[in-house]
């Protein structure tokens, strides 16, 4: 049996340092390293990644978006090269942000599935359904040593305009927070009332901070850290670093030293290859920062 995703990625992370690097294949990156814009630029492109990073960082996070742009060829590029990137030692997060109706998160989630043709290691989600619509997703992870990180508080500009807004007393964020600390800590399944907040976090912070294979996403472009994370009990996945605005200063005024922290860079890394030495050395600018 696969160890839990949360225990795999926490191992990972003291074997590697936190960095998570994306695999986007943007159009413009393509051209700058010579490729065409096709399924063919994208294999080369993503085992250019694969080959120079897989075995020195934690997690390697491929978009999903600029693969599907390429249909059916893409999606082969893409299985190929999650495959590949676990064959050579890395964690593979999906960022396809799934989110849908029960029954059909379960079909989405079965790339969390040992044989599934696309198998990752964790996969992000959206929980604009409904925290309960994730469920059979929690499920599928727990019976397979999966992960999942939910969007919290996303990097992009407006994102408050929802994610603040109130359920309650408290922001759609900090329920989507709460909702994921409780799958870490209480077992809280569909059907059950919400976590309640205070219960939860004694729990949690008993529990200590940790090793839990659910995450949330929270960008590294707030202004101020507007959720309570403590306790949460599993990863936090942060983007928005380098071409958003992010900086490792920004991630050490947002969450201090301490915590399950993983930021993610894209195209701040891959604007350095084709050259492997180059897309290393990009990663272990940031490494270093990030340490410092
Ligand atoms: O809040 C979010 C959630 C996901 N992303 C994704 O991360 C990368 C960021 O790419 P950069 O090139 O480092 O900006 C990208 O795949 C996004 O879809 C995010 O940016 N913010």
């Amino acid at each position: 049996m696969t160890a839990p995703f949360g225990q795999r990625l926490a191992d990972a992370v003291a074997a590697r340092g936190p960095l998570c690097v994306g695999i986007d294949p943007h159009p413009p990156l393509l051209e700058r390293w010579g490729l065409p814009d096709d399924a063919g630029g994208l294999r080369r492109f993503t085992d250019t990644v694969v080959d120079a990073l897989a075995g020195t960082v934690a997690l390697l996070k491929p978009q999903s978006a600029f693969y599907e742009r390429h249909g059916s060829r893409g999606l082969a590029a893409l299985e190929d090269g999650a495959a590949r990137a676990r064959a050579a030692g890395a964690l593979v997060l999906l960022d396809a942000k799934r989110g849908d109706i029960g029954s059909t998160m379960d079909a989405y989630a079965d790339v969390l599935r040992p044989g599934h043709p696309l198998a990752v290691d964790a996969l992000t989600v959206s929980p604009y359904l409904g925290p309960g619509s994730l469920q059979p997703a929690v499920d599928t992870a727990r019976a397979h040593g999966g992960g999942l990180f939910v969007l919290a508080r996303t990097s992009n500009p407006d994102a408050g305009t929802l994610q603040h807004a109130l359920v309650g007393e408290r922001s759609v964020a900090q329920v989507v927070v709460d909702t994921v600390r409780g799958w870490n800590t209480l077992g809280w399944v569909v059907g059950d009332p919400l976590p309640d907040p205070g219960a939860v976090r004694d729990l949690a912070s008993r529990w200590g901070p940790g090793t839990g294979s659910f995450g949330v996403v929270v960008g590294a472009t707030l202004r101020d850290l507007d959720v309570d994370l403590t306790g949460l009990g599993g990863p936090v996945l942060a983007p928005g670093l380098g071409a958003q605005g992010g900086s490792a200063a920004d991630l050490r005024r947002l969450f201090g030293q301490g915590g399950a922290v993983v930021p993610t860079v894209s195209r701040d890394v891959l604007a350095a290859g084709p050259d492997p030495a180059a897309l290393r050395a990009a990663a272990a600018r940031w490494a270093e920062q990030l340490a410092a």
